[in-house]
Order: C-alpha cells, then sequence, then structure tokens
C-alpha cells in the first residue's frame, strides 16, 4: 500500500454517518489520557514516565514546538505518496515501530498483536530483545511483514551470537543495536511504585529460551525466575564496551546494522566510520538520561554531518503528522514511533495499534499535501521556520 493512507479520514467520516466513531481517539493527548484512566497506574508510569525529573521527555516535545512549517500553495501535490527507501528496501511510508519491550504489561497478545498490525500495514516492526514473546512467535505472527531486531547487546559472546543467529534464521533483516542503556536509568516513578516489567511477571522470552542463555544456569528459568533474570540484567548491564567493539558484531551478522541512540554529532561520525548502515538519533523517549538534549535539537547537526553517507533515522516525541514532516525535513529518512502505539495496544490489541498507526499515516500523507509536497523526498530545512 504505497499511497491511500489518508482514505482513512474519509472511512472515519463514512461510518459517522451511521453514528460510528472510532473505538480509540485519533488524537495522542487524548490517547495517553485514556490510558492513565485505564491502565494500572504503576504500568501507566513505566511507559509514560522518564528518567530522573522528566525533564528529557518535556524537551522532546519542546523540541518540536520550536520548530514550525510554512506550507506552500498551488503546487500540484494532489496525488501523495508516502513510499520511501530505507535499506534498500521500499517500504510504504516513513515510519516503522520502535522497539518496546515487555509489551505483555500491555495486552496479553503483547508483540504479536503489533506483530499482526504493523504486517498488515507493511510497517516495519523493531522487535526488542526484551519482547514478551519469542523472536521466533513474532516472526510467526508477522507473517511476511517485514521485521528488525533491536539487540540489547549481551556481554557474554556466545549469548550474543546465539541470539544473532536466531534474529537471522526468523527471518529479520536488520539489526538495531541499542547504544543509550547499558543499565536503566535512575526513574522515580518506577522505583516508588517498586515496579519493574521484568521482576512483575513479564520476563524476556527471548533470552529466557536461548539455549546458550540457559546453559550458563544452574537451574532453568521455570525452577529458578529470579536467578534467570539476575544473570540475564548482569549480562546486558554495564559501560565496558567501546566503538573497537562493533567489528564484533559484524562478524555475527551480515546484514544491515543500526545503532540506536546517537546524540552526539561525533558519535555519528564514529557510527560511519565504523561502518554502520544507519543511526537512530533518539534518547530512548526522555527515559536515559534526565536533562539531555531534546532529539530533534540534535537531529540537524547529525543529519548534516553524516547524512550522505549513513542512513539517519529519528525518534523520541514523534506525535503527528506535522511532528513525522518537521523530522524529515530536518534529515531523517524515517521515525520510529514509541508510546503512541503502546497505548493503542493497551486500549484495543491489534487492533489498536493498527488504528494508531493508521491515524498517524493519514495526518501525515494529509498534512505533506497542505503542506504543498507530493513524496517525504520533497521536505528540506526550507519547508520549515525556526520559532
Ligand atoms: C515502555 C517502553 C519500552 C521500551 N523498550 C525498549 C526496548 O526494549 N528497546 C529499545 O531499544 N528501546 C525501548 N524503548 C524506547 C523506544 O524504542 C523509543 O526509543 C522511544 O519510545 C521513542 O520515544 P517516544 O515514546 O516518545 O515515541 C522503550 C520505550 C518505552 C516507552
Ligand atoms: O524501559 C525501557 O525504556 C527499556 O528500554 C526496557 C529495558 C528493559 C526491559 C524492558 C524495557
Amino acid at each position: 500500500m504505497a499511497g491511500g493512507f489518508g482514505n482513512y479520514q474519509s472511512e472515519i467520516y463514512l461510518h459517522g454517518l451511521s453514528g460510528a466513531k472510532p473505538p480509540i481517539s485519533t488524537d495522542f493527548a487524548a490517547l495517553e489520557e485514556a490510558a492513565s484512566q485505564t491502565m494500572p497506574p504503576e504500568v501507566f508510569g513505566y511507559v509514560a514516565g522518564g528518567a530522573g525529573s522528566g525533564a528529557t521527555v518535556r524537551a522532546n516535545r519542546e523540541a518540536f514546538d520550536r520548530w514550525k512549517i510554512v506550507p506552500r500553495m498551488l503546487t500540484g501535490a494532489t496525488n501523495r505518496d508516502l513510499a520511501t527507501t530505507v535499506l534498500g528496501t521500499e517500504l510504504p511510508a516513513p515510519v516503522l515501530l520502535a522497539p518496546v519491550g515487555g509489551q505483555s504489561i500491555l495486552h496479553p497478545e503483547a508483540d504479536l498483536a503489533t506483530a499482526r498490525a504493523a504486517a498488515s500495514l507493511g510497517v516495519p516492526m523493531i522487535v526488542s530483545t526484551v519482547a514478551s514473546h519469542t523472536i521466533e512467535k513474532i516472526a510467526e505472527a508477522a507473517g511476511a511483514g517485514p521485521r528488525w531486531f533491536q539487540l540489547y547487546w549481551p556481554n557474554d559472546p556466545d549469548v550474543c551470537a546465539s541470539l544473532l543467529g536466531r534474529a537471522r534464521a526468523a527471518g529479520y533483516s536488520a539489526l538495531v543495536v541499542t547504544l543509550d542503556t547499558p543499565t536503566l536509568a535512575w526513574r522515580p516513578c518506577d522505583l516508588d511504585h517498586g515496579y519493574l516489567p521484568f521482576f512483575a511477571g513479564h520476563p524476556p522470552a527471548t533470552p529466557l529460551s536461548d539455549p546458550v542463555f540457559r546453559s550458563r544456569l544452574e537451574k532453568t528459568p521455570e525452577e529458578d525466575p529470579a536467578a534467570a533474570l539476575l544473570l540475564w540484567s548482569s549480562m546486558q548491564s554495564g559501560t565496558d564496551f567501546t566503538w573497537e567493539r562493533l567489528s564484533v558484531l559484524r562478524e555475527l551478522w551480515d546484514g544491515p546494522i543500526v545503532l540506536k541512540g546517537i546524540q552526539h554529532v561525533d558519535d555519528a561520525r564514529r557510527a560511519v566510520d565504523a561502518g554502520m548502515d544507519g543511526i537512530v538519533v533518539s534518547n530512548h523517549g526522555g527515559r536515559q538520561v534526565d536533562g539531555a538534549i531534546g532529539a530533534l535539537e540534535a537531529l540537524p547537526p547529525i543529519a548534516q554531518a553524516v547524512g550522505s553517507r549513513i542512513e539517519v533515522y529519528f525518534d523520541s516525541g514523534v506525535r503527528t503528522g506535522s511532528d513525522v514532516i518537521k523530522a524529515l525535513a530536518l534529515g531523517a529518512k524515517a521515525v520510529l514511533l514509541g508510546r503512541p502505539y503502546a497505548y493503542g495496544l493497551a486500549q484495543g490489541g491489534e487492533d489498536g495499534v493498527r488504528h494508531v498507526v493508521r491515524s498517524l499515516l493519514a495526518d501525515l500523507e494529509i498534512t505533506l499535501g497542505l503542506t504543498g509536497h507530493r513524496t517525504p523526498s520533497e521536505l528540506s530545512p526550507a519547508a520549515l521556520h525556526r520559532a
């Protein structure tokens, strides 16, 4: 489905003729508000929350608000097409689903529902290492749908090799290595609830089912879940990795590699030097470093420095079609969507995720046309005004 996402608007209005309303809001703020009313407080706090004082969660939105779009008229932008090429593959739109671990806190079908929704739209899903279902089961749910694997990089090389081998065998086409979470940040909201999904009955299915990981345990994760979880935490924690180590991943993964969590232009250059294929300019949705730069503020200098040599993607704070337009105009090839689809999953399972993604893509396609552009590639900083 290359074009046509905007038709979701008329579909909703047509249903409205018989009195029907979308079961879930088309507005992100209302979606988050509904989630805050319906989800257990510790679960909502975990999803919505950020590191420390929440300054970076706010900075992500403020960064978007500082840029304004300057629409152009009479450009003949009637037929819009959101299709974009990412890592050599054509996507229906410049949007992917960000990796979100522990989705069983949101809905029992968790990542399986997300995978089916994403696949039905042809939107790639980036599956977390700490997903609630195994990467094999999620791949099965996705069918022919595009999928990437996000790695929380374990410091046990054999466990790492085993995870990557499984991901490759299960049809994950690209590897996303998250660099900004060698350990979880100080998150007062979760601490005050004493709540972390892992330890609250939502373990990471892929590591715990991994034969090499299991061989490191005295008792199976079924017999002694706490020991398994502690071992996994200790494996994916630590800040002792350096850039040189990326060569190990190159040997273990023969497809494209994308580094997630880049915020400094020198780190973007290092990613290029290390032969990586892409980077995600991201601060993990404000969940890691309290007081970190708003992600959209970090994007322009990075895109300018490395955008011609490596694919630059963006996440952290994307909520509307206009947000996507701003990120693309500032040099991102595509964006990742995080919390909004998590709320869609919580409220409506597969249908909820599909509704949220269709809403964003419809908004994007319509707004792109209203700003005078037919395709994402026509966007440039000239479309924006810095307020
Ligand atoms: C509940 C939750 C769980 C997340 N889990 C992961 C994860 O397992 N791996 C990862 O790389 N990023 C994870 N992230 C970060 C997202 O991939 C993404 O960077 C972030 O949510 C983007 O910001 P946004 O939520 O403002 O759109 C998580 C985010 C949330 C909200
Ligand atoms: O909460 C997060 O942001 C995150 O990335 C994560 C880390 C470990 C388990 C689940 C999610």
